[in-house]
């Protein structure tokens, strides 16, 4: 399958009904989330393994990498929305055989997986959210696909450092999200974004 097709079959997947801006449940739009995949499979993360999605919203990393050859893969939210729109999304791709979606917080997530992808809340709500999502995600696998707001390039590379991981790559990307707070004035903001390709190097 090429990359536009599979762009094609996840814009099917529509954001959460309800957009709750304290958990930051903005959707990971479908070219970057194509990108962030097939970088992905290119790399020899996703065909044949077991994946995991951190915050999986509606599902579209998850049923991204079920849709392209992941083994199993594990979404997890801690929204009961989230849950059931992921498990109604993978019905409709037809791949809720490979797919298993789970309410629970981040935080208490103990399964060994290959590799985990998440687009995790930017900690504009609840500080350090997404250093939280990331800590946990190398804590249990080998590859981590991560996106970030874009400036905090070097506190994420010592975090990771610090961690027994390493940054081994990072690409640009921009995407609107829904306004965070209830001042601002227009309904969409584009917000630069990194997404990061970490690699744990050392038993954590
Ligand atoms: C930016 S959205 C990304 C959604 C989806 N993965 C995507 O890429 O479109 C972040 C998601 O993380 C979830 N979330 C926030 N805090 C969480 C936590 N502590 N544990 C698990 N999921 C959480 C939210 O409910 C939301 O669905």
């Amino acid at each position: 399958m090429r990359r536009k097709e599979l762009e094609i079959i996840l814009q099917k997947i529509s954001p959460l009904p309800k957009y709750d801006i304290w958990s930051e449940q903005y959707q990971t739009p479908p070219d970057l989330a194509s990108f962030i995949l097939y970088t992905a499979v290119e790399k020899g993360d996703i065909e044949g393994k077991k994946v995991a999605d951190f915050g999986c919203g509606s599902g579209i990393l998850a049923i991204g990498a079920a849709i392209l050859g992941a083994s199993e893969v594990i979404g997890i939210d801690i929204d009961p929305v989230a849950i059931s729109e992921s498990k109604r999304n993978a019905e409709m791709l037809q791949v809720s055989d490979k797919t298993k979606f789970f309410l629970m917080d981040v935080r208490d997530f103990n399964i060994e997986v290959d590799t985990v992808l998440q687009n995790p809340p930017f900690g504009t709500k609840r500080r350090h959210m997404d250093i939280i999502f990331l800590e946990k995600a190398l804590s249990v696998s080998k590859v981590v696909y991560s996106v970030h707001k874009a400036g905090n390039t070097d506190f994420i590379r010592k975090f990771v450092e610090r961690l027994g991981g390493a940054v081994d790559e990072i690409w640009f990307s921009r995407i609107k999200i829904p306004k965070i707070h209830k001042f601002h004035l227009r309904a969409v903001y584009p917000v630069d974004v990194e997404i990061f390709r970490v690699v744990k190097w050392k038993g954590l």
